[in-house]
């Protein structure tokens, strides 16, 4: 089912709008990542969707037809919590069957209906326990197949792995990412955790106080941010800013008047090459390196340069204190105006 939101706007009462002029298309089929900082609307907009909330002004609509003032119950959705929301005194088979007891489909079909789920959440060895009885990433594939068997045109997840162990965690986005696939159901995910929307999202939108800063792959939001906002959410480690009017005198580009600040990635602060590249160089400085921490495969090392504190991933091991000749390459650096607009990207404009 195709979702599209036109110039949503929504307020709770007597407060400020918390979501502001959204304009959004999910296409059938897809998987969309909302990420997005605490309190940045992400939880409003999947009730907006589900029709627990209603928006001020804009319209919602499904496959074509409005459903902006459409009750809950007609709209065909399937939700997944972070906190399971299972029923307690219900074994596993009778949780992943209620919904289709509350549609009156007969026993036999509800139970093979739900055996069924189970089976494709790999909880069938497990249908006669109570929820209490089961790890926090079954109860989560219970509420999945839960969510699942009434065959929902929508499915919308609420940070569901957000309680689950790091081991779990990537288990269960798999299978998730797995389960969407199978049964090509439209469905947005909402996270706060970037590394959660770019392994399992065709498409990522970031949220900032309400309002939607950017739409795309992760490639397209990493590689190509539109402002400095989701430049600095997207990517660890975090981009090294830096003041525009400290980089200018050293910056091989034009100057250009209406900068604020130059962002750079942690790979685009390189040694300088000994022989020529084809790879333009933005700026060249010394500085000296005050540490060096091995993260996994990443060696992230902080230098202190004329520009401030800076870190950089692609130095190899060195001493503390010791002097280099770094190079900024334009590849994974931008300019960012007063508003925080991508006024510059090194990949695109040098
Ligand atoms: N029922 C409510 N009444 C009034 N304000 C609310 C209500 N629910 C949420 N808000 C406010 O709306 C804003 C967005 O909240 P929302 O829960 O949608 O954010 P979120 O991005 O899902 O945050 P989190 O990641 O912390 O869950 C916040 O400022 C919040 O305080």
């Amino acid at each position: 089912m195709q979702v599209k939101l036109t110039d949503i706007t929504l307020s709770y009462p007597s407060q400020p709008p918390v979501l502001t002029h959204l304009n959004l298309t999910v296409a059938n089929g897809e998987l969309v990542a909302l990420l997005g900082p605490s309190g940045s609307g992400k939880t409003t907009l999947l009730n907006l969707l589900a029709g627990l909330l209603t928006p001020s002004a804009g319209t919602l609509t499904f496959d074509g037809t409005d459903v902006t003032q459409q009750d809950p119950r007609q709209r065909h959705i399937g939700m997944v919590f972070q906190d399971y929301a299972l029923y307690p005194h219900l074994s596993v088979l009778a949780n992943i069957a209620f919904p289709l007891k509350m549609a009156h489909v007969k026993r036999p079909e509800r139970r093979a209906q739900a055996r069924h789920y189970a089976q494709l959440v790999h909880v069938d060895d497990q249908l006669t326990k109570l929820p209490r009885a089961l790890s926090g990433g079954q109860q989560q594939r219970v509420a999945l197949a839960r969510a699942l068997v009434k065959h929902p045109a929508l499915l919308l997840l609420d940070e569901p792995l957000s309680n689950l162990d790091a081991a779990l965690r990537v288990e269960l986005r798999d299978e998730i990412r797995r389960l969407q696939r199978l049964t090509g159901v439209t469905t947005l995910f909402v996270t706060h955790d970037q590394t959660d929307a770019l392994r399992i999202a065709d498409r990522i939108v970031v949220l900032a106080n309400g309002q939607i800063q950017q739409v795309g792959t992760g490639e397209q939001l990493y590689r190509h941010p539109h402002t400095q906002f989701v430049a600095e959410f997207i990517g660890t480690p975090r981009l090294n800013c830096v003041p525009y009017a400290t980089a200018a005198p050293f910056l091989t580009i034009p100057g250009l008047p209406t900068a604020r600040t130059l962002g750079i990635r942690s790979e685009a602060l390189t040694l300088v090459p000994a022989t020529a590249t084809p790879q333009p160089i933005l700026a060249q400085l010394t500085a000296t390196v005050t540490r060096q921490v091995v993260i996994g495969r990443d060696r992230q090392t902080n230098l202190a340069t004329p520009w401030g504190s800076l870190l950089s991933t692609t130095l190899p091991a060195m001493p503390a204190g010791q002097p280099v000749q770094l190079a900024v390459t334009a590849r994974g650096s931008f300019l960012f105006d007063a508003a925080g607009h991508c006024i510059w990207d090194g990949d695109c404009d040098a």
